[in-house]
């Protein structure tokens, strides 16, 4: 590879540095110190119907994730991740933590037209993505990405930017994120990397607010 190349390839990496530090939002938010600070940060940012994709992150990344701010609200299972919902941004946004046992991840899948913030709280999650699939020819779907992110990076997605899985490759660490949607939505589309053929999921949580949610009487 020559330099000129290498270099174009470290212009393109994306960035790995996390940006929780002394940082001003647009509408002159001071950075969240703690979660607390951070949810009702996003409410004062969520007031206006216009999501700006650029505030909402900076000010995401502000927050340096503190253990003992989300470990009362964190479940896990052993067989998949949970999601937990912890608040619903007066019915404009929600935010999820969702707890990632070694090895567990998602399926492949879209974000039913809202957008998709993921804060690193805990460990470390791969996210791959694809584009959309031929809706017409059986094909192995096209991977586009795949990046590793580390505690307190946010990463965006819609279903615009395409769609997306994500691990947690670790085989000793769990990890954390918190997943801010905007609008929410509880229905999205899962796709068989295979042939691209997609599927309609029901979106489900373990808990609410620190309680446990059952479905039709069956506890998660
Ligand atoms: N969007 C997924 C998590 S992730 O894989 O982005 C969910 O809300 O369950
Ligand atoms: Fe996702």
């Amino acid at each position: 590879m020559t330099s000129t190349s290498a270099e174009a390839v470290l212009t393109a990496a994306p960035r790995l540095e996390p940006a929780c530090k002394s940082t001003r939002s647009r509408k002159t938010l001071e950075p969240a110190r703690t979660l607390d600070d951070l949810i009702n940060g996003l409410h004062v940012i969520f007031a206006d119907d216009v999501v700006d994709v650029e505030e909402v992150t900076h000010f995401m990344e502000s927050y340096c994730a503190k253990k003992n701010e989300w470990e009362t609200l964190a479940t896990f299972d052993t067989h998949r991740y949970t999601r937990n919902l912890i608040d619903s941004g007066n019915g404009k946004f929600n935010l999820i933590l969702l707890c990632w046992g070694e090895g567990h991840g998602s399926s492949i899948h879209d974000h039913s037209d809202s957008h998709c913030f993921m804060k690193m709280m805990d460990g470390s999650l791969t996210e791959t993505k694809y584009s959309w699939p031929s809706e017409k020819k059986k094909r192995p779907m096209n991977v586009t990405d795949v990046t590793a992110y580390e505690k307190d990076h946010v990463a965006y997605i819609n279903d615009s930017i395409g769609l997306h899985r994500v691990e947690n490759r670790s085989h000793t660490n769990k990890a954390v994120s918190l997943h801010l949607y905007s609008p929410p939505f509880n229905m999205c589309q899962s796709f068989d990397e295979r042939s691209g053929h997609k599927v309609k999921c029901n979106v489900t949580f373990h808990t609410k607010y620190g309680e446990k949610v059952c479905y039709k009487n069956k506890c998660k």
